[in-house]
């Protein structure tokens, strides 16, 4: 599978290094959508990319599915026009928070036949959402997620602080960098007005921890996700940027499992 990446961030990079560097089966990133040329010239011949500013060059070059490894606001502005052409993964979920982007999405999947991935990003437990909503008989879903103080508050604190306690549809307007698991979780269950969030920054941890509670008429799940930061981006878990290469694994093979 050929691969057009958008963005050239601690994402990005990490597939770079994966997918082109290592090699991976059938996986291969030709090229990459960026805002500056120059400031990411050098990936040309580090990984034998193409970088791209023109949105419909990048598309028609040689590509079969377009990875978004940007922001929310690069998600609306371009995956409209994506999807009109090629399949897309996401992971700057937090845009689909927007329910007219969502609506116009869905739109565009059944005219023009293209897929949109979600990656479940730095967080797991969808699968078993999903299947445990399938007769609508989840009753609640309550995300708690806990970063190092550093990356969410500029002010140094010595204690805990919940920084943000109410519904993913609030979560991800104030923290658009942070909350984009709530948006994912929130489209695997209950939606953005009815899945609860409870924001800590810490300055004790240098993890990022996500403990998911869901209960409903199947019974109860809790599930504790304790991330390794990404370097290049602490901000980021390690493991936002392996679901990409997951999502982009699975595509490849028939065999499904979940
Ligand atoms: N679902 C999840 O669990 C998670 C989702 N995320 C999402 O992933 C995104 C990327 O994360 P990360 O790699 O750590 O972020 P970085 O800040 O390291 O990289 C972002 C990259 O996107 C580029 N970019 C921004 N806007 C555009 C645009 N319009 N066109 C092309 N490139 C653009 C930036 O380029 P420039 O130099 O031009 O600014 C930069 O290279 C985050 O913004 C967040 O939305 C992150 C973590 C977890
Ligand atoms: O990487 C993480 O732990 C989660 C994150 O930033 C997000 O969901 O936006």
């Amino acid at each position: 599978m050929k691969i057009g990446v958008i963005g050239a961030g601690a994402i990005a990079n990490f597939l770079f290094e994966k997918i082109n560097e290592q090699q991976q089966e059938n996986l291969r990133i030709n090229s990459v959508f960026v805002r500056n040329k120059e400031k990411y010239k050098h990936l040309e011949s580090k990984y034998a990319v193409n970088l791209y500013t023109e949105l419909d060059e990048f598309l028609d070059s040689d590509i079969d599915i377009v990875v978004e490894a940007a922001n929310i606001t690069t998600v609306e502005c371009l995956l409209p026009t994506i999807l009109k052409k090629k399949d897309a993964i996401v992971i700057s979920i937090g845009a689909f928070a927007d329910s007219t982007l969502l609506a116009e999405v869905s739109n565009l999947i059944s005219e023009y036949k293209n897929n949109v991935y979600l990656s479940s990003g730095a967080i797991g437990g969808l699968d078993l959402l999903q299947n445990a909503h399938a007769l609508g008989t989840v009753d609640k879903v309550t995300l708690t997620t806990r970063k190092p103080a550093k990356t969410l508050i500029e002010k140094e604190i010595t204690s805990e602080r919940v920084v943000f306690e109410g519904k993913a549809v609030d979560a991800i307007k104030l923290f658009p960098r942070n909350m984009n698991v709530s948006i994912v979780l929130s489209l695997a269950g209950l939606g953005i007005d009815f899945t609860n969030v409870r924001l800590i920054a810490d300055p004790h941890i240098d993890k990022n921890i996500h403990q998911i509670e869901i209960v409903g008429d199947f019974g109860e799940a809790t599930f504790t996700i304790t991330n390794n930061p990404l370097p290049e981006n602490p901000r980021t878990s390690y493991l936002a940027a392996m679901s990409i290469l997951g999502t982009l694994k699975r595509i490849n093979y028939n065999f499904k499992i979940g």
